[in-house]
């Protein structure tokens, strides 16, 4: 094999059997040694993952797993490679082992993901790994690592390089800024795909094929880069994850059950042998959460979330940047114990106000972790020019909502109590005070 076109996986794009069918009636081609990755216990697990954890308790239909978003992804791999085909400089860069060592990485990247993981990877506990660390363990041992030594003489340990490390040689970094930058592979498909089972336009409102056809690399030729005819197709790119995160990922009732669970975790994790629980699929770690809780406080948070009736915390206030910028500033981006010792000492000012027990777990604090989201910075070529610029200093939309600070537009800090709660909460005269109060004392 000497190009990358006669890469078989790149090939079988225009094969006609062999494929899994994917929503959005999308092909993915298989090749028996896909097949055989894609078989491998270490990727099914995915199939009992969703992709979107408690989500669907708003968007009840977004109940698509990993697995599924992971063959996406790898679809998308594909799509990339055949277009940059085309391209001299990416096949001066980029040899053929190197591209077949990406598209295995694109298929595998979620491959450490365990339930609910964002919410969990979020509160930064010293316990929790990282889940691009967790990967390590269903890679690097067992039937899949066997697949890619004998299969496709693949080192795992070159797989978990590309998704981790950072690249010092110019391919490395090329195919690194394609797993993940401003528009890789995953957010390509998850920005579609999570609109589409939520049952929202938002993150399908951009021309995929378009920004495909005008990827290229930028001037150093070490990332990937579009031409001028992507621009308008990546601008509203950077609208459809900023609306996907405004209306989906940090919906209010989304972070109601996020917050929800953060708080169940934290206070159960001491107690919890956190590797094996990670090993689980869904429904068998809510169970473990849930047994682990027994009738402690834990108990009464994860049965509003997975018992037989819904019941989420109801917001008491909330505030972005740009309403209360002092209160903002004081709640975002601290540790997650720290949020929890803020709401301790709410809760104790409101038994004195309301003049009855209010339970430190019926309050919660909910703010943007420490970790910001991926800025979106990438160069554009002009042909006609022969010159490349920043998307930001080409385009005001992206200047506005990628480069300055997209996580202080999307997300919000907010305070929610126990429905029995809220209403009389929200009442008080001296709520932003109460507030105030509280966080001095935890300070
Ligand atoms: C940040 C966030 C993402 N998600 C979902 C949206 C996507 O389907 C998926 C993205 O996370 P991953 O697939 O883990 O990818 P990432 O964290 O590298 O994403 P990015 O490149 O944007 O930084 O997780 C949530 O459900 N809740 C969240 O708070």
């Amino acid at each position: 094999m000497s190009t990358i076109r006669e890469i078989p996986e790149v090939a079988a794009l225009r094969a006609s059997r062999h494929l899994i069918r994917i929503p959005p009636e999308i092909d993915v081609p298989l090749t028996r040694r896909v097949r055989q990755l894609v078989d491998a216990p270490e990727f099914r697990r995915l199939a009992n993952i969703s992709q979107l954890g408690l989500v669907s308790l708003v968007y009840p239909a977004a109940n698509h797993t990993r697995f599924e978003h992971s063959l996406g992804v790898y679809r998308m791999a594909l799509l990339y490679l055949d277009r940059l085909a085309d391209n001299d400089r990416f096949e001066a860069a980029v040899p053929p082992a190197a591209a077949e060592r990406f598209l295995v990485a694109a298929l595998l990247h979620d491959l450490g993901h365990w339930p609910f993981c964002h919410p969990i990877e979020d509160i930064s506990l010293r316990q929790v790994p990282s889940h691009e660390l967790f990967a390590n363990s269903f890679l690097l041992e067992g039937e899949l690592a066997d697949i890619l030594r004998h299969e496709w003489n693949i080192q795992p340990r070159d797989v978990v390089e590309m998704l981790t490390h950072k690249p010092a040689d110019r391919c490395g970094r090329l195919l690194r800024s394609m797993l993940s930058g401003p528009i890789d592979v995953d957010k390509m498909d998850y920005l579609m795909r999570d609109s589409l089972h939520a049952g929202v336009p938002y993150g399908r409102n951009f021309d995929q094929p378009r920004l495909i056809q005008s990827l290229c690399l930028n001037e150093a030729g070490d990332t990937l880069a579009i031409t001028d005819k992507g621009k308008t197709a990546a601008e509203m790119m950077v609208f459809a994850r900023y609306v996907m995160f405004s209306e989906v990922y940090w919906h209010h009732a989304v972070r109601s059950a996020t917050a929800m669970l953060q708080r169940a975790f934290f206070l159960l994790h001491p107690h919890l042998d956190v590797d094996s629980l990670f090993r689980l699929t869904e429904q068998p770690m809510i169970a473990a959460l849930r047994n682990a809780a027994g009738d402690g406080p834990s108990a009464e948070l994860l049965d509003g979330l997975f018992g037989p009736s819904r019941k989420l915390y109801k917001r008491v206030a909330q505030c972005s940047l740009f309403q209360e910028p002092a209160l903002y500033e004081r709640l975002a981006r601290r540790p997650y114990p720290w949020l929890v010792r803020c709401a301790e000492q709410f809760a104790g000012l409101a038994s004195r106000a309301l003049s009855r027990v209010v339970a430190p777990h019926e309050i919660l604090f909910d703010a943007p972790p420490v970790e910001l989201e991926v800025e979106f910075q990438i160069e554009v070529f002009f042909p006609k020019e022969g010159c490349y610029r920043q998307l930001g200093d080409v385009s005001p939309v992206v200047k506005t909502l990628a480069k300055q600070q997209f996580d202080d537009y999307v997300k919000r800090v907010r305070l929610f109590a126990h429905p029995r709660l809220a209403a009389d909460l929200r009442a008080l005269p001296g709520l932003t005070d109460l507030l105030a109060q509280a966080i001095d004392l935890a300070t």
